[in-house]
């Protein structure tokens, strides 16, 4: 992990797009600066809505090119990895919560070539055995919460940056994700605490210039990085 060079990741969310023409509203948003796509897999179970799962990703696939970033909102994760890595994700977010035996899974997610990812909820906190599972190297990617996981456009939760900050202090290369309620008005406040990948979904498709938003907050981000490394 260590001669890993930090990136401002910019990863728009797809559900505020139009989601009756998915498959042009991600090239799209490729075309306008998206460096990843987030794509948010909800069940009716796990987080009280649903969305796409495993077959509307594949259809997906054949059609848009680039970096497949899933957040599974879903009970039972261990069930899909092999499904969502057929169907062309190429990172497999799964929430802390929704597991017991969260060590497996990474080393599952990870003998198929997709990244890991693990998500955590506000109110989980970053506890001992989420650090060991990072300094066991078998996460790429901690996604903080700051919305409680389920809906597109809720309020931006300004106390989950002590635990941005926490990770930061302890893993000055870990990717570090932020997902919910973020937008160019409080992109300083995520980039300061030590994100680095950064999730909108109203916050650039309902923006009247997406491609200037993704620019902006792309800029912002790397430049609280390179500030941080001179
Ligand atoms: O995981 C999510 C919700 O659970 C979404 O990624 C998130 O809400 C993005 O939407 P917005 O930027 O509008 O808050
Ligand atoms: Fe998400």
């Amino acid at each position: 992990m260590s001669d890993k060079k930090l990136q401002a990741i910019i990863a728009p969310s797809i559900l505020s797009a139009d989601l009756s023409n998915l498959a042009d509203e991600c090239q799209k948003l490729n075309e306008q600066g998206a460096d990843w796509l987030h794509i948010d897999v909800m069940d009716g179970h796990f987080v009280p809505n649903f969305t796409f799962g495993q077959t509307v990703i594949k259809c997906l696939r054949n059609k848009v090119k680039g970096f497949f970033d899933c957040h599974l909102m879903i009970s039972e994760p261990q069930k899909w990895v092999k499904k969502f890595h057929n169907a062309g994700a190429d990172q497999y977010t799964f929430h802390y919560e929704a597991v017991e035996n969260q060590e497996q899974l990474c080393k599952e997610i990870k003998e198929t070539g997709m990244r890991v990812g693990i998500a955590i909820k506000p109110t989980t906190q970053i506890e001992d055995n989420l650090l060991n599972l990072i300094n066991s190297n078998l996460v790429d990617m901690i996604l903080i919460m700051t919305v409680e996981p389920g809906f597109g456009g809720q309020k931006f939760m300004y106390d989950m940056m002590q635990k941005v900050q926490l990770l930061r202090s302890k893993y000055p290369t870990l990717d570090i994700q932020v997902d919910g309620g973020i937008v160019c008005e409080n992109i300083d406040i995520v980039a300061q605490a030590g994100a680095n990948v950064i999730v909108s979904g109203t916050g650039i498709i309902n923006h009247a210039d997406p491609k200037k938003a993704m620019a902006f907050m792309k800029e912002r981000v790397q430049h609280q990085i390179d500030s941080q490394n001179n």
